[in-house]
């Protein structure tokens, strides 16, 4: 058992509150207790019996501490990149150019397929550890550059037992064989369809959380995303889907007939869909990086005046986005899509938290996961203006991130 005293707390932005000169006091993995450091008990009750005898204490010399950050949408397994494909589509070159050239998706597709899972492995590892050291506690991660039901159900396992090690951020697996249509499926889409619905309970068994679609032009079908959301809903995984990053495709009226966890980017939504994501509570994911990539922005502040949920990803994937900082998410976020900091800050925790159906994090209160981010700063508006603010310290689940 192990009680830690986190003190001299410049700002503590909980979720629910902002304290100054604050302390938290965590048991083990879990928040006991938070608040103005003045009003720190003497004792807490099956915590300490006198506060001078908390194993450690640590001096946070006046800093901003938030929850740990949660990115809802990522696409972290693959090998390989794709830096020429970036420079061409900068230099305005179409998709069907990029692809003529053998780029786009297929091309990560036949890289990670022919990459030994020992490297595979390492650089998905890379990834997730640079996500905890950049203060992100929680990192949402899709399959989806296999696209054989072998390597999708090898990807789902890689990524739980990538969890299990130290340095490593929690994880959320989504499943997402459907990402696009694999070469030897080329002319038979339905087959590949019904083929990913079939796999979905094993990809549930192999320890994934959700499964996801993408539902939009040279993808996949709304009646096609239909069937793979519901076959792995009947298993039990949640369901979510890519919607509308580069037309509509009734992705957010299925979302809604679904209950689905999340629609995602959503670069191109009416106020009608925004409408629908309201009256059926489906949570928003949007994420600016690849948004500003596309050039394409999702209406967020509507989507926020009409009460739509709304969580924040980086989308990274290794055709669009690079990043794993949500801090600087968070940045991007409030400059392109006009979201306050607070809005932001709360996307990229309690957003992210509701979106991956985990109340056990996102907020600080007692009873929490005490996944908690020392900042180099004394106030959030320092998110806006850092463009990747860093964290000084990251605690996860009370244990120091070294
Ligand atoms: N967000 C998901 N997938 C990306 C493609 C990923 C890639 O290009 O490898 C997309 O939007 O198109």
């Amino acid at each position: 058992m192990t009680v830690r005293l986190l003190t001299n707390i410049g700002r503590l932005w909980t979720g629910n509150d902002v304290f100054s000169n604050a302390a938290i006091l965590v048991h083990n993995d879990r928040i006991a207790w938070v608040g103005r450091a003045a009003d720190l008990p003497q004792s807490v009750p099956g915590v300490v019996d006198d506060i001078v005898d908390v194993d450690h204490v640590e001096n946070l010399g006046g800093a901003l501490v938030t929850p740990g950050l949660i990115d809802a949408h990522t696409h972290p397994v693959y090998a390989g990149n794709r830096y020429a494909e970036m420079a061409m589509r900068s230099g305005g070159s179409t998709p069907s150019a990029i692809t003529a050239a053998g780029g786009g998706i297929g091309s990560t597709v036949t890289v990670t397929r022919g990459t030994d899972p020992w490297t595979l492995c390492n650089g998905v590892r890379e990834r997730l550890r640079a996500w905890l050291l950049n203060g992100t506690t929680t990192v949402e991660a899709k399959t989806g550059y296999h696209l054989t039901r072998d390597g999708e159900l090898a990807d789902v396992r890689l990524l739980r037992e990538l969890e299990k090690e130290p340095m490593m951020p929690r994880v959320h697996v989504t499943f997402m064989a459907a990402h696009v249509v694999p070469p030897e499926y080329f002319g038979r889409q339905r087959d590949y369809v019904e083929a990913v619905g079939a796999w979905c309970a094993d990809a549930a068994a192999a320890g994934a959380d959700s499964v996801d679609v993408y539902c939009d032009e040279g993808h996949f079908t709304a009646e096609e995303a239909h069937w793979v959301l519901a076959s792995g809903r009947s298993v039990g995984l949640l369901p979510r889907v890519h919607a509308g990053a580069y037309s509509r495709r009734g992705a957010v009226q299925l979302a809604a007939e679904l209950g689905c966890a999340s629609a995602d980017l959503l670069h191109h939504t009416t106020d009608e869909d925004i409408a629908v994501l309201a009256r059926y509570g489906v949570p928003a994911v949007v994420c600016p990086g690849t948004a500003l990539q596309r050039g394409s922005l999702p209406p967020v502040r509507r989507m926020l005046a009409q009460g739509v949920t709304v969580a924040l990803g980086s989308d990274h994937n290794p055709g669009h986005c690079g990043i794993t900082s949500m801090s600087l998410v968070i940045s991007l976020a409030v400059a392109a899509f006009g979201m306050s900091v607070g809005d932001a800050l709360r996307a990229a925790t309690l957003g992210g938290a509701t979106v991956l159906g985990v109340p056990d994090r996102g907020v600080l209160t007692p009873g929490r996961l005490a996944d908690i981010v020392q900042w180099d700063a004394d106030h959030e508006g320092a998110f806006a203006w850092a463009f990747g603010l860093k964290p000084r310290r990251v605690w996860r689940g009370g244990t120091p991130v070294q």
